[in-house]
């Protein structure tokens, strides 16, 4: 199986080690424009082989498309990270033209994949590869509700003192810093409802945590996060590539399911060899539920902004 990461910077690079030492691909091709980065980069990958052990062949190429040819998934995380302060939707207007043709040329060479999209703001750049492409739904899948989830998780996980293994949760709604909705009343540990642990302060300082856990990163770091991005994405390729059926949060083009149209959003997906092969329907609260319509309407008017680029 072969999988490109547009883009070789700390997410793609992360990307490409994390599937190449989880053994999740035969081969890997990283691609970039910046000369000779993504060859640099491979062939720090691959002096890690025989350290750990992995058979994957990860190569790097300089903006040459057909070295990508056949790919069975593409990774595009092509374009430029917030700073400190930032939100992610200020990418837009650079990140747009980038995602946009960077999808046009994956195509040409790879007409079957399926597209997975990290670029931000990722819900909006999931949205414009769907519409300038023209893929078929299911095949075009916005990663971030995975990392979210991860990352709601790990705050669980420090507020119950239990490890983050033992803890099942997730976050659908938008990537964005105030359109992530955490579901706090479905999160459980091992099972038990998180709320007969923690009081609904301390859930609602989870949530809160959870939310601006990217902003939290970029703080400390100058530059947004790529580790457990870079997990994010090889644990959803993994359930394309080995048809694995799980449940990940993912953004994805939704026809009325949970009463939204026209845009890509966060929801819960089965995630198999044909890319999104379902959108879970979760019974939401009342209040679940109109945290989704405020999100949604965030991310719609986003869409608004991809106008002139996909004119
Ligand atoms: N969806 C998520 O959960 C998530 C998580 C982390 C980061 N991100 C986003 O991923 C993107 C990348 O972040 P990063 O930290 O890796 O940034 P980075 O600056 O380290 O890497 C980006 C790379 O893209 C390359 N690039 C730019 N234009 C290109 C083009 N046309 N073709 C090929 N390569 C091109 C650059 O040369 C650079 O190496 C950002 O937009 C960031 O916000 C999303
Ligand atoms: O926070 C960011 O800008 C990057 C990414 O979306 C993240 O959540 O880590």
């Amino acid at each position: 199986m072969k999988v490109t990461i547009v883009g070789a910077g700390n997410v793609g690079a992360s990307c490409a080690d994390s599937i190449s030492y989880r053994g999740i691909a035969s081969e890997v091709v990283l691609l970039d424009i910046r000369e000779g980065f993504a060859e640099g980069k491979a062939m720090d990958i691959m002096q890690c082989a025989t350290n750990t052990g992995f058979n994957t062949n990860v190569s790097g190429v300089t903006n040459d498309y057909s070295k990508t040819a056949n790919s069975d998934v593409v990774v595009i995380t092509s374009g430029i990270p917030r700073k400190p302060g930032m939100t992610r939707e200020e990418l837009i207007g650079i990140n747009a033209g980038i995602v946009k043709t960077v999808a046009e040329n994956v195509l040409v060479h790879s007409p079957n994949c399926i597209v997975v999209v990290v670029s931000n703001p990722m819900d909006t750049m999931t949205y414009l590869a769907l519409k300038s492409t023209g893929l078929p739904k299911n095949r075009i899948i916005g990663m971030g509700g995975a990392l979210d989830s991860s990352r709601f998780r790990y705050y669980l996980s420090k507020a119950l003192d239990k490890p983050s293994n033992d803890i099942s949760a997730m976050v659908i709604g938008g990537h964005g810093d105030t359109t992530m909705i955490p579901l706090t009343r479905l999160a459980s540990y091992n099972g038990i409802p998180v709320s007969q642990f923690l009081s609904q302060e301390e859930l609602e300082k989870v949530a809160a945590a959870t939310m601006v856990g990217g902003a939290t990163l970029t703080g400390l770091l100058g530059t947004s996060a790529w580790y457990a991005p870079g997990a994010s994405v090889a644990y959803l390729v993994d359930s394309i590539l080995n048809d694995q059926k799980k449940m990940i949060a993912c953004s994805v083009f939704v026809e009325g399911e949970y009463g939204q149209n026209d845009i890509c959003i966060g929801v819960p997906c089965i995630i198999g060899k044909n890319g999104v092969e379902e959108i879970v329907d979760i019974k939401l609260n009342d209040a679940e539920k109109a945290a989704f319509a405020k999100s949604a309407e965030a991310v719609r008017n986003m869409n608004a902004d991809l106008k002139s680029v996909l004119a």
